[in-house]
């Protein structure tokens, strides 16, 4: 039995839950006989670092190739700020303030760090060809204003040696760093990490985590111009394997298993979820 004091105290508490931005409702997505997600829902709430874990194959990607339209569920819906994203196209879901990296990291190889994030930018431009080239000077003008924000981007992720290099003579934890300037560029509103540190030593890991804190408080003394960096993203979603890191980082944790939700709570709530450990912690820590 919960007393008046206890309830008021949950109804407080409820009260000043952070607001949704994203909901996604009964999610089930299938391939052939594959059932990759069952009735998932989860809600991506403002201010908030999110992240999603669950052994391989549990459907981690899945929930963000939806979330971005590179997958359509067949069942289930998502609500961007309300509005009905569930069959939107990929571009259109960057427009709107959704932004991702990719497990394998997804560049345009054989262009440079800067040709790579300023392709990002393409999707705010207004001047097309026809008018760039009969009206010189406003599309130069929307060129720089551009470019300036790319920079500032290359500057806060500490990549400035590499920008003219192109992207395929470059290490993979830089390229990773490059994929995040790239996400960056499309100035999202909610940004989406798959794996953002794979493959990557302790001291590059640490840089990465200290780059996902910088960019959700935002660094608005440093970058004033670039409004990604001086507000910060409104939110972040994390796929990630690497259990400090998670628990380190994650406002709340939802975890998948099969393609079904198992669990959702804080990082300490689901470090003592006997369900997350049988299905997943147990695994990771014997590894
Ligand atoms: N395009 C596809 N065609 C067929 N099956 C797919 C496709 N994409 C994903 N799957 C399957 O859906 C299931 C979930 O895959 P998903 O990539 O989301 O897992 P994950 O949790 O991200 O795993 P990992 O940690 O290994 O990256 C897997 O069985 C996978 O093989």
């Amino acid at each position: 039995m919960t007393g008046p004091a206890e309830q008021t105290a949950v109804e407080t508490e409820k009260a000043i839950e952070k607001p949704v931005i994203v909901s996604l409702k009964n999610l089930t997505l299938s391939f052939g006989g594959i059932t990759a997600l069952k009735d998932v829902s989860v809600d991506i709430r403002a201010n908030e670092i999110l992240a999603i874990i669950g052994p391989n194959g549990a459907g981690k990607t899945c929930l963000l190739n939806c979330l971005n339209g590179f997958y359509k569920p067949q069942k289930g819906q998502i609500l961007f700020e309300g509005k009905n994203i569930t069959r939107i196209r990929p571009d259109r879901a960057a427009q709107m303030g959704l932004a991702r990296t990719f497990q394998n990291i997804e560049l345009f190889s054989g262009l440079t760090t800067l040709e790579n994030a300023m392709a990002a930018r393409h999707v705010f431009m207004k001047q097309n060809l026809l008018t760039g080239g009969i009206y010189f000077g406003p599309a130069h003008v929307e060129e720089i204003r551009h470019r300036r924000i790319v920079e500032d981007i290359i500057d806060f992720l500490e990549i400035e040696a590499v920008r003219h290099h192109v992207v395929a003579t470059l290490p993979y934890g830089m390229r990773k760093r490059i994929e995040l300037a790239r996400a960056l560029a499309l100035e999202p509103k909610v940004l989406l990490l798959d794996e953002p540190m794979a493959g990557m030593n302790t001291e590059e890991k640490e840089d990465i985590a200290r780059f996902i804190v910088d960019i959700f408080e935002g660094q608005g003394e440093t970058y004033p111009d670039t409004p990604v960096l001086r507000d910060g993203v409104r939110a972040i979603v994390l796929i990630e394997h690497d259990m400090g890191v998670v628990m380190d980082l994650a406002d709340r944790i939802v975890v998948l298993d099969f393609g079904r939700k198992i669990a959702e709570g804080t990082p300490e709530e689901i470090r003592n979820n006997p369900q997350v450990i049988s299905a997943y912690l147990g695994e990771s820590a014997t590894r």
